[in-house]
């Protein structure tokens, strides 16, 4: 199997996320896409999020009926800050003939080399970093080059188009009360109205 593992914080999951999965499903030909919503994103120790089982249920929503697409919940399991190169290494362990493609915003090479053991990272995957019409040719290969050698191999780049839509925008829209429907799937949308997610009065 080519598996794809998509990490994130997914506070809420919207059509952004499920978009760049179906192009990386289609370009990278894989058959399963694993959704990892982390307990706490390295890089975000200092941010509040909705809790860890509300970010998961909205990712069930969101994929429910899809078969190719799968939660795994393995990272909000440890109810702590989570490192992708560990995970990436246990999947590895549980997927031992199987190819895997790490799914990132082609935007999160400029700091890759700043996460945890970036060089083992792409040893134990295929970096699919997916520019979402956002950067030039030129600007990716220069941002390409900045990288070491031995990840720069490991990364193909995917060509997403762009949607405008971010976790932020969601969360700062429904604070306001201001509509989201059409930015994330109905269940989604409904599950974040009927919990009052990110209303001021809830947090
Ligand atoms: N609109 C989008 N199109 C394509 N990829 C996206 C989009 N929004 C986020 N991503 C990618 O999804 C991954 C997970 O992102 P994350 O869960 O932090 O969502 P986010 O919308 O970027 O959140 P926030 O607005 O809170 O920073 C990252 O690799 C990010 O680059
Ligand atoms: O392992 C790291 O050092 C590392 C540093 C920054 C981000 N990540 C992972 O990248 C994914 C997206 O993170 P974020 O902060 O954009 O939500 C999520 O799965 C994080 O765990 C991982």
């Amino acid at each position: 199997m080519r598996i794809g593992i998509f990490g994130g914080t997914f506070d809420p999951v919207h059509l952004g996320h499920l978009i760049l999965a179906e192009t990386c499903l289609v370009e990278c030909q894989l058959d399963q896409i694993r959704f990892l919503p982390t307990f706490c994103s390295p890089h975000k120790t200092n941010e509040k999020t909705t809790s860890a089982k509300q970010r998961q249920y909205m990712l069930d929503f969101a994929t429910a009926g899809i078969p190719e697409f799968v939660v795994d919940s393995r990272e909000i399991k440890k109810g702590e800050v989570c490192y992708s190169v560990d995970t990436l290494t246990e999947l590895r362990a549980e997927f031992p003939d199987d190819e895997l493609f790490f799914l990132i915003g082609a935007d999160s090479l400029n700091d890759f080399p700043t996460w945890r053991d970036p060089e083992k990272i792409a040893e134990l995957a295929t970096i699919a970093a997916v520019n979402r019409g956002q950067m030039s040719e030129a600007e990716i290969d220069e941002m390409c080059l900045q990288l070491p050698d031995s990840v720069r191999k490991s990364v193909q780049i995917i060509q997403m188009p762009g949607i405008e839509i971010s976790a932020s925008m969601m969360r700062d829209r429904a604070s306001k009360n201001l509509s989201i429907r059409f930015l994330t799937p109905r269940p989604v949308e409904r599950y974040i109205t009927e919990q009052k997610l990110y209303q001021i009065s809830a947090e």
